[in-house]
């Protein structure tokens, strides 16, 4: 079998990853929530793609930053992540990725770390498969399923 070559994240690498989140969220265009958003994900070669979130006067056009990171890395030809970094302005606690955007991470590796980070530095990890238990991902679509489930 074919050993594929996976960086693991480095302190350094952590460290620049947050900036990048924390850069990112200083460039969201958030006009009417004034909710700043910034997320950098970590490829497995190394690379940082930052997102931050996008509205629009249409808001459900609205895109967060963690969406907006991956289709960035995604249109760049990668797709293998390790680590995604996620800041906003929410200083008590942490905001977590919403639900749509942790099935947009899903669907390339629930192990993906996850670090949310506040304003003041502090940080929390979780799994990406811990913030999205039961996923429905690729997989899915290879399993076996009845006969009379199968439409053709
Ligand atoms: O996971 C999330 C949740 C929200 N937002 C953005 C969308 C919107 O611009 C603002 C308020 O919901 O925060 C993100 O970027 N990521
Ligand atoms: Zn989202």
């Amino acid at each position: 079998m074919e050993k594929k070559i996976v960086h693991v994240p480095s302190s350094t690498d952590l460290e620049e990853l947050f900036r990048e989140a924390h850069l990112a969220k200083h460039r969201a265009y958030c006009p009417y929530s004034k909710f700043r958003v910034g997320a950098a994900l970590l490829t497995s070669t190394g690379k940082i793609y930052s997102g931050c979130n996008v509205e629009n006067a249409a808001y459900p056009l609205t895109t967060c930053a963690e969406r907006t990171a991956v289709v960035k890395a995604v249109s760049e030809g990668e797709m293998s992540f390790t680590t995604i970094a996620i800041t906003s302005d929410v200083e008590i606690g942490y905001s977590g990725p919403c639900g749509a955007c942790r099935q947009i991470l899903a669907e390339f590796d629930l192990d993906l770390d996850v670090y949310l980070i506040n304003p003041k530095n502090e940080m929390k990890m979780y799994k990406l498969r811990e913030l999205l238990p039961i996923a429905f991902t690729p997989r899915d679509l290879q399993k076996p399923r009845a006969a009379h489930d199968i439409i053709d």
